[in-house]
């Protein structure tokens, strides 16, 4: 009989943070299990090495999902590490208190201004930056932006929070850094774009601007760990493995990477002694990890999806998905970056080969599939354009739109693999809507490119969009595998 987890219960393996003190020095937005798994773990081992104020308040967006079951183990949780090894668990000890942002949205922006807080952490996915996606901008006409913008409103989104935190925090003038942990390209220079065309629509004082353009930090980062959802499974090693009973352990694979700008207005734990490396080349780490990981993971993905592969290491496993991604990298994303000093490509892909392959993750090609419309922003259309505007065609590029818009949008007369239901997309409706009384599939193709989808300089693209839809024609009448073989023969 396993007890249940909890600060007093017998604990076994390895425990992180036990000895945190509990003051709180981070704000963390969004309670997912990436950041239970990347962040948190880089946080408590820092404690543990150096000590310091720096236990996590967090705050997951809308369920109490993941905190409900948190709290009722004082916040201590298990790390699953799922290695070629076999199963190994620990315990992470370092949040000191969690929320849920949308019962008490006040209390995250009092969390913000209060001093004794000197960063607040972002995991709140594409969706939560709320910007618009043929711009880049905050979405000021989106509900949610308007609402939190209306005078007098408790800001609801993540963007309206911080900076309604920063304008409170401004009249104690604390320096604070504000860290976006998203797979997002600069993701702190766009969170800041964010944050300050929220402040200037809601038109605050000069004071206000000054104070977060002088005393807020942005830094740039990269991270990198694949953390896949928890399932019951996953309770039953762990209570194995540990003799407790968690309610929400993390599966994670071993790999854990984390490179940041060493810009902390507010100071930082000393995150460099848990493993995390401080770096000037951010863009050039970004690139690597976004288009060789993350744009190739969601060609794994929505192939995988379309020839009904469950998870990455079953969709790795087919030859026309390996040949893809693998020539797709090869062509289609290493031309387009500069990689870090000392990047050796061919290590790097054989070293995605293996976590790709990992059985024991269990990542789901759904979850990664999920958000497209968002994800794919990130990972397609800057390297598309670096091809399409020296007049070559990224074809690897368009398969994973083709293959997307297979999955999630597609034409009349065909229909996905059953899998392709459980994609969550937020565009699903809008795209819907967009692609309604599309006589052909080139018309299908051309509403969603040209429907405000994707940025302006990528629709105006004209061969991009008739090879996507060349792609898709193929899907449709011979099957994915038929669309990869062409994309194969036209290298
Ligand atoms: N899981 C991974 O392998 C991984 C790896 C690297 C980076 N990341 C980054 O972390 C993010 C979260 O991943 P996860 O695995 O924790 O996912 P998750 O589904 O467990 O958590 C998603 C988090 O985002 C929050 N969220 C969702 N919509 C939001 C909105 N509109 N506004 C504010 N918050 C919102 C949710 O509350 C939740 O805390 C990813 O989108 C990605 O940017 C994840
Ligand atoms: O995390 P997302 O949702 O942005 O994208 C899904 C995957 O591509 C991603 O989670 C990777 O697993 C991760 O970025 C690896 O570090």
């Amino acid at each position: 009989m396993t007890q249940p987890l909890g600060r007093k219960s017998l604990l076994a393996g390895s425990r992180l943070g036990a000895s945190a003190p509990d003051r709180t020095g981070i704000v963390h937005l969004g309670l997912g299990n990436f950041h239970r798994a990347h962040g948190a773990v880089y946080t408590a081992q820092a404690m543990a090495a150096a000590g310091g104020d720096w236990g996590i308040r967090g705050f997951a967006h809308s369920s109490d999902r993941v905190v409900a079951p948190m709290r009722a183990q004082d916040n201590v949780y298990s790390i699953l590490q799922l290695t070629e090894r076999g199963a190994e668990a620990g315990l992470v000890d370092v949040h000191r208190d969690t929320g849920v942002a949308a019962q008490d949205p006040a209390a995250v922006v009092d969390a913000i201004a209060d001093p004794a807080h000197r960063i607040v952490s972002l995991t709140v996915s594409e969706v939560g930056y709320t910007r618009d996606p043929a711009t880049g901008r905050l979405a000021l006409d989106a509900p949610e932006v308007a609402a939190d913008l209306t005078a007098g409103s408790t800001p609801r989104t993540a963007v309206g929070m911080i900076a309604r935190g920063l304008e409170q925090r401004a009249a104690s003038g604390e320096p604070f850094a504000v860290l976006s942990c998203d797979n997002l390209q600069s993701a702190g220079d766009v969170t800041r774009a964010v944050v300050e065309e929220f402040l200037q629509a809601a038109g605050v004082s000069d004071d206000v601007l000054s104070f977060v353009s002088s005393s807020v930090s942005f830094p740039n980062g990269m991270v990198d760990r694949i953390v896949p959802r928890t399932t019951d499974e996953h309770s039953r090693i762990v209570a194995d493995l540990l003799g407790v009973q968690d309610l929400c352990p993390v599966p994670a694979e071993e790999f854990t990477m984390w490179v940041l700008e060493d810009d902390f207005a507010g100071g930082r734990p000393a995150w460099d002694l848990a493993g995390a490396t401080f770096s000037n080349e951010i863009e050039a780490y970004e690139m690597v990890k976004l288009r060789l990981l993350n744009g190739s993971h969601s060609l794994i993905a929505y192939l995988g999806i379309l020839s009904g592969a469950p998870t990455i290491d079953v969709a790795w496993g087919q030859d026309f998905v390996r040949e893809a991604v693998l020539n797709g990298i090869t062509d289609d994303y290493l031309p387009t970056f500069t990689p870090p000093t000392g990047f050796d490509a061919d290590a790097y892909v054989s070293e995605l080969d293996a976590r790709w392959r990992n059985p024991l993750i269990g990542h789901a090609t759904t979850q990664v599939g999920t958000d497209g419309s968002l994800k794919l922003l990130q990972r397609i259309p800057n390297a598309a354009l670096f091809h399409l505007r020296r007049g070559d065609m990224p074809h690897h590029l368009a398969l994973c739109i083709a293959a997307w818009i297979a999955c999630v949008a597609p034409p009349a007369g065909f229909t996905p693999e059953p899998l392709a239901e459980r994609i969550v997309e937020p565009a699903r409706d809008r795209l819907a809507a967009a692609v309604d009384g599309a006589v052909t599939v080139a018309d299908h193709v051309r509403r969603i490119m040209n429907g405000g989808f994707f940025p302006d300089a990528l629709a105006e693209q004209d061969a991009f969009t008739v090879r996507v839809a060349d792609l898709l024609t193929l899907v449709v009448r011979d099957g994915v595998r038929a669309a990869a073989a062409d994309v194969a023969a036209s290298r």
